[in-house]
């Protein structure tokens, strides 16, 4: 068995005015990938991709080692998903949710949806239309959770959250990947929540992929660089991926900043936080 729960293969799709192109990651067991990119940039795409919600263009895409347009029914009963916006019918309430899911999932575990229902505050009797937005997205969550799914895909899902329940599914997200069996592929805005959950960042620009690493490779590596146009002047193209000039100094992100520090003495090197490494590849200049 594939030590990969999701793997995605040169995944394309093509809508004419954006092509979502070549995208290659992996999702390893037991890891939170986050995914990133500026809006429009292809998450949504991808992760409906993923889901067989719209058809590639071109590529492969195996979830459990399976492909899943052959084993559709299988691999979702494997998956909980939660988007941002909602997913059930306005006029069920929560328990009526919860009956019609256990017909749905092979695993529904009718206890732990109660109990996320209890925690979340959500009313098992109102009918979801009188819901309001953070409370249909917390509902999408008790469901995900409770069918003992081993993948858990996320687009956006947290960002109508307040800040304690966000914290609280970040726990939850955490507490899904100990065994180290499961797994979570979240996309989201909010990449202060990624870096303190993600293990791998995969980021997208324009519908290509920018990279895809473990974040402790990104935080331990990666660094800013302020310096003054003499050492940025002096600067190897290659020591770069881009940079900002500001009024009297540049800023300039280096792959290596360990590297960038001994050699240029004169320059401050500090380490790149994920949401200026997003900024530098979207905004910045290449030398
Ligand atoms: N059904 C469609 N037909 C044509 N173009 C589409 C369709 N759905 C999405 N797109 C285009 O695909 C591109 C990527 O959109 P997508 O929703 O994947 O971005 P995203 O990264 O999820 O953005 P956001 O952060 O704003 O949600 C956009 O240019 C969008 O206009």
């Amino acid at each position: 068995m594939s030590e990969n729960i999701l793997e995605v293969k040169g995944l394309t799709k093509d809508y004419g005015d954006f092509v979502l192109d070549k995208l290659t990651f992996t999702v390893p067991k037991g890891v939170i990938m986050g995914l990133i990119g500026e809006n429009g940039a292809g998450k949504s795409t991808t992760i409906n991709c993923i889901l067989n919600e719209i058809s590639k263009t071109d590529g492969n895409i195996e979830i459990f080692g399976k492909d899943y347009l052959s084993e559709e029914i299988e691999i979702k009963d494997k998956i909980g998903v939660v988007f941002d916006e909602n997913h059930f019918p306005d006029i069920f309430t929560p328990n009526e949710i919860g009956t019609y899911m256990s017909g749905i999932y092979s695993k529904w575990e009718r206890n732990t949806y109660v109990n996320y229902l209890s925690k979340f505050e959500l009313p098992a009797d109102k009918r979801v239309k009188d819901f309001s937005k953070g409370m249909k997205v917390k509902l999408a969550f008790a469901v995900a959770l409770s069918h003992k799914a081993e993948l858990l895909i996320l687009d956006e899902a947290t960002s109508g959250l307040d800040p304690i329940i966000r914290d609280d599914i970040l726990d939850i997200l955490i507490d899904f990947v100990q065994d180290e069996n499961h797994s979570v592929l979240v996309s989201s805005h909010i990449i202060s929540d990624l870096e303190k959950v993600a293990d791998y960042i995969t980021f997208i620009h324009k519908g290509k992929l920018v990279f895809t690493h473990s974040k402790d490779e990104l935080v331990d590596n990666y660094g800013v660089m302020s310096c003054g146009a003499m050492v940025f002047d002096n600067l190897d193209k290659s020591e770069i991926i881009a940079y900002r000039k500001e009024d009297y100094q540049y800023k300039v992100l280096v792959k290596d900043r360990h590297i960038a520090e001994k050699k240029y003495p004169k320059a401050i090197v500090v380490p790149a936080a994920i949401e200026e490494i997003m900024l530098f590849y979207v905004k910045g200049e290449m030398k």
